[in-house]
C-alpha cells in the first residue's frame, strides 16, 4: 500500500479525434509526449481490433518515444498476441472486446476459458511482459487471475461510474474496495479503472490497496476546455489529496 497513487492516460480518444475527419492531427503520440511532460506516470492505448481509434501506428510511435511506460489494452487475439510480442510495452492489459460496443462493458471473464486466457497470460509474462487483467470486482475472477499466473489486476470501475443513484454508487464502491483488498490479499498488484471523471475519482483515489488509475474519456475531454496539461495536473492532484485524506 502506498501514499501516492500512479496515473495512467488513456490517449485512446485524440486517435477518435483525428480519425472523425482522417487527417494527420491530433497526433496520439504528440499527446503521449505532452501527458508524460505534464506528468502522466505511464500511457495507456488501446489497440481495438476495429481500429476505431488507435491504429497500429501509433502503438509505433507511442513505444518509439516514450519515457514512462506503455500500457497496451489488448483482446484475446493471435493478431494482438503477434502485436504485443513485436512492441514490447512493459505492460499489457488484457480486456474483452465486443464490436458493437460503444465500449468496454465488463471484465474479462477467466472462468468462462480459464485455458485459453491462460494461454496468453503466459506467452506474455515469458516474454517478459508484466500481465494484467482487466477484470470485475469479483473475488472468484480475481482468484483465477492469481492461479493463472496475473501479476497484476485492473478492477473495472465502470459500474460504479455508471450507477444511477447514491445507493447504488455506494454499493459498486464497497465491491470495488472489498475487491482490491482481497487481491492485494493474494499479491497481486491492484490497478483500477473505466469511467472515472473529475467528481466520482476521489472515492476510488482513496482506497489504499489500489497502485495505479487509468483513466482516459473524462480527461481526454476536460483537456479539450483546459489543455492537456492542466487536465492532468488537475487529476493528478485530486488523486493525491484523496489517497491522503484531504479531499
Ligand atoms: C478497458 C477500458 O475500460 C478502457 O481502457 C478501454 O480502452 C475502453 O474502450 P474505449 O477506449 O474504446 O472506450
Ligand atoms: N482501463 C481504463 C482506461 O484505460 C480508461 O478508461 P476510460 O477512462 O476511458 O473510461
Amino acid at each position: 500500500m502506498s501514499h501516492s497513487i500512479l496515473l495512467g492516460v488513456n490517449i485512446d480518444h485524440v486517435a477518435t479525434v483525428r480519425n472523425a475527419r482522417g487527417t494527420l492531427y491530433p497526433q496520439p503520440v504528440l499527446a503521449a509526449q505532452l501527458a508524460e511532460q505534464a506528468g502522466a506516470d505511464l500511457i495507456t492505448l488501446h489497440l481495438r481490433e476495429d481500429r476505431r481509434h488507435i491504429r497500429d501506428e501509433d502503438v509505433r510511435l507511442v513505444r518509439a518515444v516514450l519515457q514512462t511506460r506503455m500500457n497496451l489494452e489488448m483482446a484475446l487475439t493471435e493478431e494482438m498476441l503477434a502485436h504485443a510480442l513485436d512492441i514490447q510495452p512493459q505492460d499489457v492489459c488484457l480486456v474483452p472486446e465486443h464490436r458493437a460496443e460503444v465500449t468496454t462493458e465488463g471484465g474479462l471473464d477467466l472462468i468462462a476459458n480459464p485455458v485459453h486466457c491462460g494461454r496468453y497470460i503466459q506467452s506474455l509474462q515469458d516474454a517478459g511482459i508484466r500481465t494484467s487483467i482487466f477484470i470485475d470486482p469479483d473475488h472468484a475472477q480475481i482468484k483465477l487471475a492469481h492461479e493463472l499466473g496475473a501479476p497484476v489486476v485492473e478492477i473495472h470501475t465502470g459500474r460504479y461510474a455508471d450507477a444511477r443513484n447514491r445507493v447504488e454508487q455506494q454499493r459498486e464502491l464497497v465491491r470495488v474496495k472489498e475487491a482490491a483488498a482481497y487481491a492485494a490479499s493474494l499479491g497481486l498488484v491492484v490497478n483500477a479503472g473505466h469511467g472515472l471523471h473529475y467528481h466520482n475519482v476521489q472515492a476510488i483515489a482513496a482506497i489504499a490497496e489500489i497502485e495505479e488509475l487509468n483513466i482516459g474519456h473524462a480527461l481526454i475531454s476536460h483537456s479539450i476546455f483546459v489543455g492537456l496539461k492542466t487536465a492532468i495536473v488537475e487529476m493528478k492532484a485530486l488523486m493525491q489529496a484523496a489517497r491522503c485524506g484531504q479531499s
